[in-house]
């Protein structure tokens, strides 16, 4: 099932003589628990896709569909709910709440919607993510690796269609990294959850089903769907349930 799919995407600044493409029709599409990574220089136009899949710009032309919806035809105050619904964010600045501790912030998206917490899902995602020692640490307690996790956490508290991840291991060291990396790939196993993340890193990217490499705002490879078997929860991690790009 897609998920996600942008068709003929356009991302133009400027005008006349000063116009820069960032995006320049792009085309894609995600299935459901696909794990994929977009990989490119810098200025290539990453950061302007991964923005124009989670709602947070206007495109110049083009459209997305989230989980079957076209997106940027919603009104402003229906896009915004939307999002919060459907979209989870993780950013390379964990953004937590200093105030709040571990678990106050992982449930705070569900609560500000007004949601009932499905607490046993959360009390999964938390042990997933091994942070059960820590639900009453504030934010300042914790290391970046372990801030991240519950960044990661509280994106997946609403059960969003995709969570979308921009460069989440950009400030931490390389095993860290590794870490957290193993820890995505392993709620994407478990909750069927579809991830999109962006990064320098390849190695990082590699640990991704799919690597989407983009240039001067082009597609220029992995632009397929890959045939995604049942990723079953009790194989071994990284079992052989996904065909990867050739
Ligand atoms: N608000 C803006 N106004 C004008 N140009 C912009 C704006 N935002 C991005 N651009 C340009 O669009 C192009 C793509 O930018 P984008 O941030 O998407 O690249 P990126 O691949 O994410 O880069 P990086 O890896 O350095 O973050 C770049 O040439 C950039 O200068």
């Amino acid at each position: 099932m897609e998920v996600l799919k942008c068709e003929n995407l356009k991302k133009y600044y400027g005008n006349h003589e000063n116009t820069v493409k960032a995006l320049d029709g792009v085309d894609l599409s995600v299935e459901k628990g696909e794990f994929v990574a977009i990989v490119g220089s810098s200025g290539s136009g990453k950061s302007t896709l991964l923005h124009l899949f989670g709602g947070l710009d206007e495109p110049t032309s083009g459209k997305v569909f989230v989980d079957g919806k076209e997106i940027y035809q919603l009104k402003k105050d229906a896009l915004c709910i939307f999002r919060r619904r459907k979209i989870g964010f993780v950013f390379q600045s964990y953004n937590l709440v200093p105030v709040l501790n571990v678990y106050e912030n992982v449930v705070l998206p569900v609560e500000l919607d007004g949601d009932k917490v499905d607490t046993a899902y959360i009390k999964e995602v938390i042990g997933l993510l091994g942070l059960n020692k820590k639900l009453e640490s504030l934010p300042s307690q914790l290391s970046g690796g372990q801030q991240q996790r519950v960044a990661i956490a509280r994106a997946l508290a609403a059960k969003p269609a995709i969570l979308l991840a921009d460069e989440p291991t950009g400030n931490l060291d390389s095993a860290t990294s590794q870490d957290v990396l193993g820890l995505l790939r392993v709620t994407s196993e478990r909750f069927h959850q579809t991830i999109v993340m962006i990064t320098h890193n390849e190695e990082i990217a590699q640990m991704a089903d799919r690597i989407i490499r983009i240039e001067d705002g082009k597609i220029v490879s992995g632009k397929q769907t890959l045939q995604i078997m049942d990723k079953n929860p009790n194989q071994k991690e990284g079992a052989d349930c996904v065909e990867r790009e050739k």
